[in-house]
């Protein structure tokens, strides 16, 4: 659905912002893009809708080319993609209604279809209770949720998103995560959202990318990530002491495999001792996955290990 190419953007102040990005996303899915403040997620987002014009490369939105429109087409081809930003970017003199139906007026939508489809978008969001309200008399949550009901009015097949949980508490960025993820699923619609919370990438994200001063440093499924070796993903959601001490072994258990008896196995075939040094359980997208860092002592060692590899456990040391 979105295919970005050989991305660069240098600014006018010589920062190089973008430095060669690559980038898949897939029709119907998630995908997170992670980093640190300054990694160049924001002008990546802002180079897909072509918000900024990117140095050079390509990006291709639905398999359309957006680099090599001109102004008209440009703005077609933008309302297939919707935007929302952390701090919401409502106008605060229009009511909740009058703020989602701002795209089909700039879009020339008659009256009475907008009226409609304005009721409809409140209702898909849950705030049909607040169309006379304006934003100052809403929650940062709620804020959010005109934001996205805003953003889906052209009914576009992307959606993009900008920290857009950034300045939420935990609870209400968990019910946002939700509705995310529930137009998703039913809308068929494909989101591109970056963000600096783990959290996020956890709960929500089907596929993710790590950026780096300017570079992507890894990106795929976040389940084919996890089992891969040395994958910076792994080490974020499960932060583990480094480096490992010597002779230790660390374990990622990928998806089914966390509930397994793999341990206790280990021990009675093996004959091993095993001392657990650290380790983590996480769910991702409802999946348990786990990692632990043990010493094994005594007994078949070798032929420990080779048994979880063999078990599909990711095996990383000594
Ligand atoms: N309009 C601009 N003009 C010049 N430099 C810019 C501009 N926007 C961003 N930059 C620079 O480009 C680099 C990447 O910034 P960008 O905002 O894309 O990163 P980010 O990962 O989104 O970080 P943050 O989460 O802090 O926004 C930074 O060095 C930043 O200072």
């Amino acid at each position: 659905m979105i295919h970005v190419s050989a991305l660069r953007k240098v600014y006018g102040t010589g920062v190089v912002a973008l430095d060669g990005v690559d980038l898949d996303v897939r029709e119907g899915e998630i995908f997170g893009v992670l980093g640190q403040s300054g990694a160049g997620k924001s002008t990546l987002l802002r180079c897909v809708n072509l918000l900024e014009r990117p140095t050079s490369g390509t990006v291709t939105v639905g398999g359309q080319d957006l680099t090599v429109l001109g102004d008209a087409e440009l703005r077609a081809a933008r309302q297939r993609i919707g935007m929302i930003h952390q701090h919401f970017a409502l106008l605060a003199s229009r009511t909740v209604a009058a703020n989602v139906a701002f795209p089909l007026e700039v879009a020339k939508t008659p009256r009475a279809e907008r009226r409609t489809r304005v009721a409809e978008l409140l209702d898909l969001v849950g705030l049909s209770d607040k169309a006379g309200a304006y934003p100052a008399q809403l929650s940062g949550g709620q804020k959010q949720r005109v934001g996205i009901a805003r953003a889906l009015a052209a009914r576009p097949k992307v959606l993009l998103s900008d920290e857009a949980t950034s300045a939420l508490d935990p609870g209400t960025t968990q019910s946002i995560l939700a509705l995310l993820r529930r137009l998703n699923t039913e809308l068929g619609l494909t989101i591109l959202l970056i963000t600096h919370e783990m959290q996020v990438i956890k709960s929500v994200c089907d596929s993710a990318a790590t950026m780096r001063d300017g570079k992507v440093l890894e990106s795929g499924l976040v389940h084919d990530l996890i089992a891969r070796p040395g994958a910076l993903l792994t080490r974020e959601i499960f932060p583990l002491p480094e480096p490992a001490p010597p002779g230790s072994v660390t374990l990622t258990f990928a998806a089914g495999q966390a509930g397994e008896p793999v341990l206790s196995g280990l021990v009675r075939k093996f004959d091993v001792d095993v001392d657990i040094l650290g380790g983590s359980l996480e769910e991702l997208r409802g999946v348990s996955v786990g990692r632990l860092r043990v010493g094994l002592h005594g007994g078949e060692t070798a032929a420990a290990l080779a048994y979880l590899r063999g078990r599909g456990v990711l095996v990383e040391g000594p």
